[in-house]
């Protein structure tokens, strides 16, 4: 009996070892070889190591030295032999970056009948409010349905009429800050935005009115917490877990809530639910975007539209906070765009010196940000330049595909290399340099190196075609407010060695945060 019992234990650990080395050597491995086969259109790591694939060069080069990983893959574009697509894997996942014109433009004509939406992006913080949101599903009708409806409840043409909210938001958070004042403009960036998509989701009142999150800490003590504060510490936890080995080697951890931590971020998480839900249930709000899906969309189940605004509420909130601090960041670094910045406010805003800045703050008028044609550029230069969201969403093949002459089987993970893209020597001059100029048409920076005009999707830090993000018309106007409200308020001050660093950029995972002295608070 002892006998059997032991071969039988023998027998599982054989058994487990032999599928470890298949899924995480062998499987790779082969993965490796077969794209190899394809030919010469896929770059892949020259350091590949046996259960980590692509991870641990990546974590040498990049994330110990305190660089952005995704920089990994931007300088990948920049070099002379820069292939259409670059293979990036790690033990259990498989990417396949896109980051040619041409290349993107055959798999936008595939989205969403052969290549659709898979949520990949469950160990970070794509996990809170996971419950299946507009972002992180199938594109079926009613998917497409419901994206109409929301869309058109924050798109443009409705958009500006959430500045005055925006503003009072700023203002709750800006407009504390006193003269002298050493702040944290990540911190105070971070909070503005994200009051304001809450408030604007879920009504104007919902600051005051929603109840605490009981947040599980790592000693396994509670602490109560406001929401912002309870999503912003899971948001780090998560981060921190999602770069943790064991799960990066065993997904399935994080998919099953297995392990301590998983486990805690799953309670936290369920939490922000409950509290949301709570909310929700007794608020009696007429105008928010909640409010106004949940009354057009009256067959569409309730939690459902719920999940959508928390898609929106993680989709429109990191990204945005992170360009504008990007925004602020680079007026500093480039005096000379600050120079031209400043005077268009003065001209078109200010009227030359008719209005006070005081007053146009109170009145704020979204017209004049139509008129406003460096800001446009410059919103745009920095969104190339530092991209907030440094690649797209995962989106899977639906069957096996031959995308130019490469065979891509099915099940295979795809994403838009938004950060490679954007940085393309064949579609970029001087694509390193911070140039507002080249989205003028009459500018020489506005054609490609060789003289011709860009293609339409070299420039992609939405991306494009039916997945592409909701949020975009919501975003740029943010920007524009919000870079127009601090330019008018303050005048500030960053370290010269922080400007001076070629490595900072913030960007979902970039490891910087924008501190600054205020020298003079204006108005
Ligand atoms: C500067 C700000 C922003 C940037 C750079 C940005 C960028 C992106 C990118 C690159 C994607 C992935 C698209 C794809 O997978 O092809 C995306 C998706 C998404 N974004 Fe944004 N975004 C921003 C602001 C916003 C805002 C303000 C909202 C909402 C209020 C929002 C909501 C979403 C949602 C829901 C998705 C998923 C779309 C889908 O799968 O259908 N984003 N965004």
């Amino acid at each position: 009996m002892q006998f059997s019992l032991v071969t039988v234990f023998c027998i599982i650990v054989f058994g487990v070892v032999c599928h470890l080395i298949t899924k995480f050597v062998l499987k790779p491995y082969r993965k490796r070889r077969y794209y190899k086969k394809q030919g010469s259109s896929i770059q892949m790591t020259e350091r590949f190591y046996p259960f980590l694939g692509d991870y641990k060069g990546i974590i040498n080069d990049y994330q110990d030295k305190g660089k952005f990983i995704a920089h990994y893959v931007r300088d990948l574009m920049l070099q002379k032999d820069a292939t259409p697509l670059y293979l990036f894997q790690i033990p259990n996942m498989v990417i396949l970056y896109f980051r040619d014109v041409e290349w993107l433009s055959e798999l936008n004509k595939l989205i969403p009948k052969y290549v659709d939406r898979e949520p990949i992006d469950n160990s970070g913080f794509g996990k809170i409010g996971s419950t299946g949101g507009l972002g992180q599903v199938r594109s079926t009708e009613a998917w497409k349905k419901r994206r109409e409806v929301l869309m058109k409840t924050i798109g443009i043409n409705h958009a500006s009429k959430f500045i005055p909210l925006f503003i009072k938001h700023l203002d709750d958070n800006f407009g504390v800050i006193g003269n002298q004042q050493e702040i944290s403009f990540s911190q105070v960036a971070n909070t503005s935005v994200f009051s304001f998509i809450l408030s604007l989701l879920f009504g104007k009142n919902v600051l005051d009115q929603m109840g605490l999150c009981n947040y599980e800490a790592k000693d396994g003590s509670i602490k109560q917490m406001k929401l912002y504060d309870c999503m912003m510490t899971m948001s780090d936890d998560m981060k921190s877990e999602s770069l943790a080995l064991y799960n990066v080697i065993f997904p399935e951890l994080v998919d099953y809530n297995l392990g301590r931590e998983n486990r805690r971020n799953e309670r936290n998480n369920k939490e922000i639910g409950r509290v949301l839900n709570e909310f929700i249930a007794q608020s009696t709000e007429k105008n928010s975007v909640y409010a106004q899906v949940i009354d057009e969309l009256k067959d569409t189940p309730q939690e459902q539209i719920l999940s959508d605004c928390i898609s929106l509420l993680i989709g429109g909130h990191e990204t945005t906070f992170m360009s504008f601090t990007s925004a602020v960041y680079c007026l500093k670094k480039y005096p000379e765009v600050m120079t031209k910045l400043i005077k268009e406010i003065q001209t078109v805003v200010l009227e030359g010196g008719k209005i006070s800045p005081n007053d146009f703050l109170q009145n704020f008028n979204h017209e004049k940000l139509d008129e406003m044609e460096y800001l446009t550029m410059f919103i745009k230069e920095v969104l190339r330049l530092h991209p907030s969201a440094s690649r797209s969403l995962g989106y899977k093949t639906l069957r096996p595909l031959k995308i130019k002459d490469v065979m891509i089987p099915k099940g295979e993970i795809l994403a838009f290399d938004v950060i490679g893209s954007l940085v393309s020597p064949k579609q970029w001059k001087d694509p390193m340099n911070f140039i507002p100029e080249r989205f003028d048409p009459t500018s020489e920076y506005f054609k490609t190196p060789s003289g011709k005009n860009r293609h339409p999707l070299s420039y992609i830090p939405f991306t494009f075609g039916s997945r592409t993000c909701p949020g975009r018309s919501l975003a740029m106007l943010e920007l524009k407010v919000a870079i127009v409200y601090f330019m008018l308020k303050f005048e500030y001050q960053i370290e010269e060695d922080f400007l001076q660093n070629p490595d900072v950029t913030f960007s979902i995972y970039s490891p910087f945060e924008l501190h600054m002295k205020i020298n003079n608070v204006k108005c």
